[in-house]
């Protein structure tokens, strides 16, 4: 099974539309604007009449639907599509998803699942012990037999309940015979948004991107806690829980979501450019001659930290846009060989100059080490590296496949520790503050709305299964050292 040596793993993408009559074509589209969430499979569920019919795949979207009757085996005026990185259990076909299900109520629905659950080993314990089988390994499957076996009549209110027992990331949609449902955690960790096109039809996804893709109009977003149930009598919305706190995941403004989508009404590619800016601040690069992008994700920072700097920008790295794929899990050796193969030098934009490199995270510090290398055999004099983001020193349990400290070069070395690895002239990062600030104020909780766990620590839950091992690892590292924990 292919899988891209990339460093930081994107996250599912959802893609769920109501009442039009090429449902199953127009999912096809948002999916393919989604695919940068995730790359190791595909599916689409297609509701005629009540009836749901899947095709799902491993591999992108335009691989599992390499044939046109694939999309034309699915007609109906409702679907829901599901690209998949995974982050809990296997790669294999048993988890693409959207997943089936139909349950002691002998009523079928399909689930499509974006996060990670933090209690999903011990719900899956429980439910395997109450006699339950799994057909998949991952923890999106646990909902559905929470469903399937909660004894209540009406299918929102088992909904409720199972919504209710489990924790941590989760953006769900589901449909059913006659609805289509979402679902977001009561943090709003994952992005999801509502939309609406001319021809009447209502499109609920995980980007804005996805919407502008089908041409669909941004209504706004689900609100932590809320179930969105979209039928032929229109949008309905309820809460499952009202004891909620919105923390959304800074990494999804950093890195994982696309520049053109919005987030709770704050673009993606503004809070990137401020992030440059801010950093441009917090961390000046005196007599430098030119500000260079690590292709593609940090171009709008490095732009942001030229216009602050007054430092001129340039193109010194290409990247070749033709993703070379390894056939194993990535190892440090293959993640080097995967930087080698996706990241070139232009020489005469290099040749002689003092340069500030922007990138937006440095997560194993494989690719600034490369880079680094690179411009100063290219003639670089010297490699200032800027990070558009605080050192990424904590894991993440909501939905990033970062579970252990242990890989993250900012757990093991100080700044300076780091500079010397990566072997830069000076390093410098954006501060939690700097970050904050950037993306703006989502929201007047002691958070601001935001996740920043992975930074400074701050979980904004209880981390259920993870705990005891994470409690264990931040000791061991000493990751509170020197901070407010
Ligand atoms: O320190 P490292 O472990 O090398 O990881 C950090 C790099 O990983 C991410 O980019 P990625 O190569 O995944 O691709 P992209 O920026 O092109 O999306 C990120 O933008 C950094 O450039
Ligand atoms: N990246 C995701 O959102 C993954 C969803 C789910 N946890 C899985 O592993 O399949
Ligand atoms: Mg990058």
């Amino acid at each position: 099974m292919p899988i891209e040596a990339k460093s930081l793993n994107e996250e599912c993408g959802l893609f769920g539309i109501w009442n039009q009559k090429h449902a199953a074509y127009l999912t096809y589209d948002g999916l393919h604007a989604l695919q940068h969430r995730g790359q190791e499979g595909a599916g689409i569920v297609a509701n005629q009449n009540g009836h749901l019919k899947r095709h799902k795949g491993l591999g992108l979207l335009t691989h599992v639907f390499n044939k046109p009757e694939y999309l034309e085996s699915l007609p109906g005026k409702a679907a829901l599509g599901h690209v998949r990185y995974s982050t809990a259990g296997s790669h294999g076909i048993e988890n693409i998803q959207p997943m089936m299900f139909t349950g002691i109520h002998a009523y079928p629905f399909a689930l499509a699942h974006n996060g990670n659950l933090t209690n999903a080993k011990t719900l899956r314990k429980q439910l395997t012990d109450d006699g339950q089988t799994f057909k998949a390994s991952s923890d999106s499957e646990i909902l559905g037999k929470l469903i399937e076996n909660n004894p209540k009549p009406n299918f929102i209110d088992r909904l409720k309940d199972s919504l209710n027992q489990i924790r941590g990331g989760f953006a769900f949609i589901l449909m059913t015979p006659d609805s289509m449902i979402a679902a977001l955690d009561p943090n709003g960790f994952r992005p999801l948004v509502i939309g609406k096109r001319d021809d009447g039809s209502t499109i609920i996804c995980s980007e804005t991107c996805a919407l502008d893709q089908v041409h669909a109009k941004y209504v706004r977003d689900v609100e932590p806690g809320e179930i969105v149930i979209v039928n032929d009598d229109g949008i309905k919305s309820e809460k499952f829980t009202d004891n909620t706190e919105l923390s959304v995941c800074s990494m999804e403004y950093i890195y994982f979501s696309r520049p053109d989508s919005v987030i709770r009404g704050v673009s993606v590619s503004r809070a990137r450019h401020r992030m440059g800016q801010i950093l441009a601040k917090e961390q000046p690069t005196p007599n430098a001659d030119v500000v260079m992008a690590v292709p593609n994700s940090s171009f709008e920072a490095a732009i942001g930290y030229s216009t602050a700097s007054g430092i001129p920008f340039d193109m010194g790295l290409v990247k070749n846009q033709y993703v070379a794929r390894t056939f194993i899990e990535p190892t440090q050796s293959e993640r080097e060989h995967g930087v080698r193969m996706k990241l070139s030098v232009v020489r005469p934009a290099v040749e002689g100059k003092n340069i500030v490199l922007v990138d937006d995270s440095i997560v194993r510090g494989t690719t600034s080490k490369y880079i680094v290398r690179l411009l100063k055999a290219n003639g670089a004099k010297s490699v200032n590296v800027r990070i558009a983001s605080p050192v990424l020193k904590f894991p993440c349990f909501y939905g990033i496949d970062i579970r252990t400290a242990d890989e993250l070069i900012g757990a093991h070395y100080s700044v300076d520790g780091i500079r010397k690895q990566i072997e830069s002239d000076s390093l410098g990062y954006l501060s939690v503050n700097g970050l904050t600030k950037a993306i703006g104020h989502l929201s007047n909780n002691q958070y601001n709305g935001l996740c920043t766990a992975y930074f400074d620590g701050n979980y904004p839950t209880k981390l259920y299964d993870y705990q005891k091992e994470f409690d264990e690892e931040a000791k061991d590292l000493g990751l509170y050292k020197g901070m407010k924990a």
